[in-house]
């Protein structure tokens, strides 16, 4: 039956629709465009360092000097070439299927994280925003992640209390001031989340401004402790 597909629909690349072999499957220009972000890496941040500094656990000075409300954060690419490409086709361009192959590379790159989930949470959109667009993209990746990593989602856990302004053209210090008080738990998500060691899940992380402010409104509620996964990482500064 798959053969048989195959032959009346080709199977096509994610990222830029030319013919592939395999279903899902990036084609070799597309692959060589992504920045895969490997060890060594900032074991907070998860940003890559510039230098192979050998093993063991390192930490950046960033996350020295100002270390976020979540506690490790990992992401599949930076946020450049085909990230960007595939982050926006799945954003702007309605292309809700890209959400299984990036998914499915969040799991592959959140696998450290994922051991110790107990409960997958997206970065939820204000209402109105979730009206616009339709539907909510981390929401999205959290439910392939899960379903991919046998652990449970929950949507609804967290939400957008605040209509923010969207983080594009903003500042490092503008981002963190757009999310103050943005995100609550409700009293009737509190006992799910209270005791449970949190994975959160967005697209993009830029400044970490919207990973800290969702952490501490999941913290605030009980949760032991919060990661953040997301598909791609700016590491340089917004503008
Ligand atoms: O790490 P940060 O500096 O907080 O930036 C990352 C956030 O910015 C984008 O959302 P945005 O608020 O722009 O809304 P969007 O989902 O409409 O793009 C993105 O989806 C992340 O949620």
């Amino acid at each position: 039956m798959a053969a048989g597909l195959g032959l009346v629909y080709p199977p096509t690349c994610p990222g830029c629709g030319a013919a592939t072999a395999e279903p899902h499957a990036l084609c070799a220009t597309c692959w060589s465009g992504l920045h895969l972000i490997e060890r060594p890496f900032c074991e907070r941040l998860g940003t890559p360092f510039a230098l192979d500094l050998g093993t063991g656990s390192l930490i950046s000075p960033k996350a020295i000097a100002d270390p976020p409300v979540f506690e490790r954060a990992r992401a599949v690419a930076l946020y450049d070439g085909t990230a960007r490409d595939l982050v926006h086709r799945l954003k702007y361009g309605d292309r809700l299927d890209l959400s299984h192959t990036m998914a499915r590379m969040m799991t592959a790159a959140g696998r450290d994280l994922l051991t110790d989930t107990d409960l997958v949470v997206p970065v939820p959109l204000h209402v109105l925003r979730l009206w616009r667009r339709r539907f909510n993209q981390a929401a999205l990746l959290a439910r392939a992640i899960a379903r991919q990593s046998g652990k449970p989602c929950d949507v609804r856990a967290l939400n957008r209390v605040r209509a923010t302004r969207p983080q594009v053209g903003l500042t490092r210090h503008q981002r963190s001031l757009n999310l103050q008080g943005a995100f609550r738990v409700s009293e009737a998500a509190r006992m799910r989340i209270a005791g449970r060691r949190i994975l959160l899940v967005d697209d993009v992380t830029t400044t970490g401004a919207t990973g800290n402010a969702a952490a501490r409104a999941l913290l605030r509620a009980g949760a032991t402790g919060v990661d953040l996964l997301t598909f791609a990482t700016v590491t340089g500064e917004p503008l």
